[in-house]
């Protein structure tokens, strides 16, 4: 008999299909208030969980006795509970590396669209203003040749080094807990404190996964520390920044200006004040929003999967200590 698993993401129609071959999917386009009760009835006979979004925590998990594997399509897995799976012998999956060069290209766009206020003079056209002469209240500011400060130099701080360094002619300084030597010697990056980062860089981009350490890493205090001319840019996790503090650095100039793919809360808000402000440039979580990258980590998670209920994990696991248990 196959075993059962429960999957909720539409995926595109050959991955369902290579699902189908190896189990029996019960399955859900999303998790929302109308699907949740058959969701979890569903879990209740599952061996293996495949999606993205959602909050899997211990609540969860005890409604779901069988199950072996969790597959997210994602790299992030902050919506997991890792302790709780690893103590029940769950194995967490997840999507590194296939997504990474976009989310840098999604992180180097808001640079970008931010320092050259593109989405606001793009509005401003549309309103009907190019008429009148475009001035020096509309000029932007230069991203080459600027200094960028990269919190977290993993594989996407790492790709957003080379794009700043190679393509921009950046500076590039980091801050991680323990100094990255190939970033240092491939796109001569300098790792420092957070302070030094914040005082000295131009655009400070957020390239951190959330954990208890780095909730609201960026608060009241940091943004202070920031030049008056700097830009923030979060495609990390939004918890990451305190948002409140940052709407009343960007209201009071404090800060220049941010370029936002993720949020406290997302949706954002239709009264969130990020909306209001022109110095904000806001994406909804697209930072792996391509064809090729969405169908990319949607292959890798059913393969994880896959491997996972095998019992051939190799590579993608969170909580590797289990599949040698196992
Ligand atoms: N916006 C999006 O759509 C999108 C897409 C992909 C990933 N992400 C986010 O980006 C994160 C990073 O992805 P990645 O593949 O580069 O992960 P990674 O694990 O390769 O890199 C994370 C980096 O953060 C550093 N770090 C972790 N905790 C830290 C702390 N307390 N202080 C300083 N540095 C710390 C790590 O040392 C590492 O260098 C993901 O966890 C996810 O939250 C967002
Ligand atoms: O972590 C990730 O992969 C992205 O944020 C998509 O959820």
């Amino acid at each position: 008999m196959k075993p059962a698993i429960v999957l909720y993401k539409t995926l595109p129609a050959d991955l369902r299909q290579k699902l189908d071959e190896h189990f029996s999917v019960t399955a859900f386009d999303e998790l929302s208030h109308q699907t949740f009760p058959a969701f979890l009835q569903a879990l209740k006979n599952a061996e293996g969980l495949i999606g993205s979004g959602g909050r899997i925590d211990a609540d969860l998990l005890a409604q779901a006795p069988k199950l072996r594997a969790a597959s997210t399509i994602s790299v992030g897995y902050d919506n997991f509970d890792v302790d709780e799976m690893t103590r029940r012998n769950v194995l967490l999956m997840h999507t590194p590396t296939v997504l990474t060069e976009t989310v840098a290209d999604t992180l180097m766009g808001l640079m970008l669209a931010t320092a050259r206020r593109i989405p606001e003079l793009d509005a401003w056209i549309r309103d009907g203003h190019w008429n009148d002469s475009l001035g020096a209240d509309h000029y932007g500011t230069d991203v080459h040749h600027k200094t960028v400060g990269i919190l977290g130099m993993g594989r996407i701080g790492m790709a957003l080094a080379q794009r700043a360094h190679f393509g921009f002619g950046m500076k590039v300084l980091y801050n991680t807990r323990t100094p990255n030597p190939e970033a240092n010697q491939k796109y001569q990056a300098q790792h420092c404190d957070l302070d030094t980062l914040l005082a000295q860089s131009d655009f400070v981009c957020i390239t951190l996964p959330l954990t208890s350490q780095t909730h609201h890493m960026i608060g009241r205090a940091q943004l202070d520390k920031m030049k008056k001319s700097a830009i923030l840019i979060n495609a990390g996790r939004g918890p990451v920044i305190d948002e409140d503090a940052l709407i009343e650095a960007l209201k009071d100039g404090t800060i220049l200006a941010a370029g936002l793919d993720v949020f406290e809360r997302e949706p954002l808000p239709h009264d969130s004040d990020l909306m209001k402000l022109k110095n904000v440039v806001l994406a909804p979580h697209i930072g792996s929003a391509t064809h090729e990258t969405r169908y990319g980590m949607a292959e890798c998670a059913v393969d994880n999967l896959i491997a996972a209920l095998n019992g051939t994990v190799k590579e993608n696991c969170v909580n590797p200590q289990i599949a040698v248990k196992n």
